[in-house]
């Protein structure tokens, strides 16, 4: 089965490429979903960041308030390390149980849409990595409402997306259109050998 990881810096464009692929019947396994999963109320992921971050990062309802959780786990480097311990490794249990089941089912190819795919290691899983890559800063907050500052505090929390660019063995560029986007990422899942013949 071929791994195909996805990355690239926040809004740069992952989810419009991930979806694509989705479109195109690539089996895509999304890391912010799982990490959205890991953190359910009773697991131990969300026990450890409610021991880290305290009460006022909860809903009333009990689950975590995510804005407030991002906020300060993006302003305190040592908020964000304990969020990271309390989520990475079940994540990593996680998508090793799809990857599992998408090996066992029979999927010729999978694509790991990960924010952090060099910065947790999930490159050593893959067989290629491709890095989309954009001017984040106005997509970002555009599509989130933050400020400037807010902003850039998220985008220097993950690795230079230039460093990303060196790291990974193919760029999709997102400078253009959306249509853009999509050609060039069948151009490029389908030379690493994930989509063959399934785009339009
Ligand atoms: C901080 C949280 C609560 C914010 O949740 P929210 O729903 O508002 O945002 P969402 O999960 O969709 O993340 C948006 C983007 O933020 C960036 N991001 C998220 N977590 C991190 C992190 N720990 N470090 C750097 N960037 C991150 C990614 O680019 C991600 O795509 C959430 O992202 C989280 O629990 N993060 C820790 C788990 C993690 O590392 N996720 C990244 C997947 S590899
Ligand atoms: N080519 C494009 N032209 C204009 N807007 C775009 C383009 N590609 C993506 N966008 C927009 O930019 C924003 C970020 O894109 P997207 O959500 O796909 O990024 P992402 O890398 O998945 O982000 P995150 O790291 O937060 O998961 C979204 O609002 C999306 O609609």
């Amino acid at each position: 089965m071929r791994i195909v990881g996805l990355t690239g810096g926040i809004a740069c464009g992952k989810s419009a490429v991930s979806t694509a692929a989705a479109s195109w019947g690539l089996r895509v396994i999304d890391m912010d979903e799982i990490a959205r999963r890991v953190v359910c109320p009773g697991l131990p992921a969300y026990t450890d960041i409610v021991a880290a971050f305290g009460d006022g990062a909860l809903l009333p309802s009990g689950e975590l308030n995510r804005t407030e959780v991002g906020r300060i786990a993006f302003s305190d480097r040592e908020k964000r390390r304990a969020l990271n311990a309390a989520t990475h490794r079940p994540m990593l249990m996680q998508l090793l149980a799809e990857l599992a089941a998408a090996l066992f089912g029979g999927e010729a190819a999978v694509l790991i849409d990960a924010p952090l795919l060099f910065e947790t290691s999930l490159h050593w899983l893959c067989c290629t990595t491709l890095v989309v890559a954009a001017t984040q800063l106005e997509r970002l907050r555009a599509r989130d409402g933050f400020s400037a500052e807010e902003a850039e505090k998220r985008i220097a929390a993950q690795m230079p997306l230039a460093e990303k660019c060196a790291r990974a063995d193919a760029v999709i560029d997102n400078e253009g259109t959306r249509d853009e986007l999509a050609a060039r990422a069948a151009t490029i899942l389908d030379a690493a050998g994930a989509i063959a013949g399934q785009t339009p």
